[in-house]
């Protein structure tokens, strides 16, 4: 390279001396700083910095000399025992993965780990497998290790410990070809802005092999089968939310890979949109038979319609492993009812109505403040009597309708509805709280039909705690109750429809189910057991 400043200084280097073009070295040199600026912006370089960049090169050296069947482990002591509590079918999966004794199986995971920075164990000894044909929902909380298990099988994490095997190749010591046979649809769209659907797919094509002759076809086969034509050639950046998770899952499933990993494939999808997507998956799976699906998903009607077999990961275990149907036997000790009464009839709702205005203008008996509140809402008493004011006219406040509940006998109704905080107050209870917050008042005929509901409810609430004990109220929309039975020897599915049938009419029961305990109860379970 020359150098020049007034004089002509002699050559500092001269690689063709080497049989290097200076130019090339030039190009080298600037391109890894070019890197290194893009890495680390020029304001966070410090001594600091430049000592972490070395240290993990050093480590990237070590490990790309050392055998990737070398243990991983940072201290052996991370990785004790397993939970001596665990559970029966996850300790079963456990033996026949590790006793080979996995038909069909290929995709195995044995006694894998992941700890990040020799603290955090975000994965811990999780062993299974997963057959052709299958869908496997694998399922948990926020943080229980999901994503960091599918990076290992994906080739992007590397495990601390253990091992996984796909179609009999280890990721650890052999992950390029593990990963040939992986379609993987990441949580968080892979896309580059400014290339359109269509390349997307080329390139991910190109990536995964497909011949040039095929290439088109294979392309307009994912455009048609997500319903992408109309986005064909838009860029990805202009995509709505749902294109483009359609679009992430179409590059996964390009070339058709026996195994597609898909991590909350239908996020920020419309329903129809979500629809759509579950008949491709299903279609994936369960029909062309061949293909192994693993699913994350945190909703639960989408495990229970896609998934062959589910396990629930709790802070990085397994918790629980089987068929939707064996977990909700298993695991559902209870039945679920739901319950709506019938309307408030409007001869109920103006005979409550006049109740109340006849005693609200019982003026002499009330307390000052009432008088006042009265004032406020019809304009002023001295003129209007209980039978020139509208019922519609009047509005409750706070003071007032805490009187009517004493006279109606039930003052904690009120207090619940005043509160808010009961979850049988219900939601029409939250709103009617919510209106007297911001308007000051609610109006008679309103507060009248939320009171007369509460009737029926209270009533059908009675019946099912006296007739079932132990039963629990889920929650109330205003319009239907929920109650969870416990479910059990001594109590059947035929004695509580026969009991409910037989007081159906003295109840005031419009309709109700009954069901066995959702994935979602028993998902909440595992997760209010963490
Ligand atoms: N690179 C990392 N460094 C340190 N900790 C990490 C790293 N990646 C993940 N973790 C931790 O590992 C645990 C598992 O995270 P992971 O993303 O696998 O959970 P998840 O089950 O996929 O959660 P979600 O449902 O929220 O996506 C979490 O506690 C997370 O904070």
């Amino acid at each position: 390279m020359k150098f020049e400043s007034g004089y002509i200084v002699e050559t500092v280097f001269d690689g063709s001396k080497l049989g290097i073009e200076p130019y090339s070295v030039e190009g080298i040199v600037f391109f890894l700083i070019t890197l290194g600026l893009e890495l680390v912006p020029l304001h966070k370089i410090t001594l600091v910095t430049l000592k972490g960049c070395w240290e993990s090169m050093k480590k990237i050296f070590q490990r790309t000399s050392s055998s990737y069947t070398e243990p991983l482990l940072e201290s052996s002591s991370t990785y004790v025992a397993i939970d001596p509590d665990e559970d029966v079918d996850v300790q079963a999966e456990r033996n026949r993965v590790l006793s080979d004794s996995t038909d069909n199986a290929i995709i195995y995971l044995r006694n894998l780990w992941k700890v990040y920075h020799g603290t955090k164990v975000a994965v811990r000894s999780l062993t299974f497998s997963v057959q052709e044909g299958e869908c496997f929902g694998f399922l948990g909380t926020n943080g229980a290790g999901k994503t960091t298990t599918l990076s290992m099988l994906s080739g992007e994490e590397r495990p601390s410990d253990g091992t996984a095997f796909i179609f009999g190749k280890d990721i650890s010591s052999n992950p390029k070809a593990a990963r040939r046979h992986i379609g993987y649809c990441p949580q968080f769209d892979a896309l580059l802005e400014f290339l359109t659907v269509r390349e997307h797919l080329e390139l991910y094509a190109r990536i995964k092999g497909v011949p040039d002759y095929k290439l088109e076809d294979v392309v307009m086969e994912k455009i048609v089968e997500f319903d992408l034509l109309k986005h064909a050639n838009k860029p990805s950046f202009s995509l709505s939310g749902g294109n483009k998770r359609k679009l992430s899952v179409a590059i996964a499933m390009i070339g058709d890979p026996p195994i597609v990993i898909l991590d909350e494939p239908s996020t920020g999808m419309d329903p129809i949109a979500k629809r759509f997507m579950w008949e491709v998956i299903s279609r994936l799976s369960t029909r062309r038979g061949k293909t192994a699906v693993i699913l994350t998903t945190h909703s639960m009607n989408e495990a229970q319609a896609l998934c062959t077999r589910i396990g629930i990961m709790v802070g990085g275990q397994l918790r629980c492993i089987g068929s939707p149907q064996h977990l909700k036997t298993r695991f559902g000790n209870h039945l679920e009812l739901e319950v709506k009464p019938t309307e408030v009839s409007s001869m109920d709702l103006e005979n409550l109505c006049r109740l109340i205005q006849e005693r609200l203008f019982d003026i002499p008996s009330h307390p000052r403040s009432l008088l006042s509140d009265l004032e406020v809402c019809i304009g002023g008493t001295d003129s209007i009597t209980s039978e020139n004011a509208s019922v519609a006219e009047i509005s409750l406040t706070e003071d007032m309708i805490v009187i009517i509940g004493q006279w109606l006998g039930n003052e904690e109704r009120i207090k619940i509805l005043l509160s808010s905080t009961d979850l049988s107050a219900g939601v029409f209870g939250e709103q009617l709280s919510e209106q007297l917050v911001r308007d000051g008042g609610i109006p008679l005929p309103i507060f009248s039909e939320w009171w007369l509901a509460k009737e029926k409810f209270s009533t059908i609430e009675a019946f099912i705690i006296s007739s079932f004990p132990g039963a629990t109220c889920q929650g109330c929309n205003g319009l239907s109750i929920k109650y969870q039975l416990p479910y059990g020897n001594d109590l059947s599915l035929a004695d509580v429809f026969g009991h409910l049938e037989r007081n159906r009419d003295s109840l005031g029961i419009a309709e109700y189910s009954i069901s066995q305990s959702t994935l979602e109860s028993i998902f909440n379970h595992f997760a209010a057991n963490s």
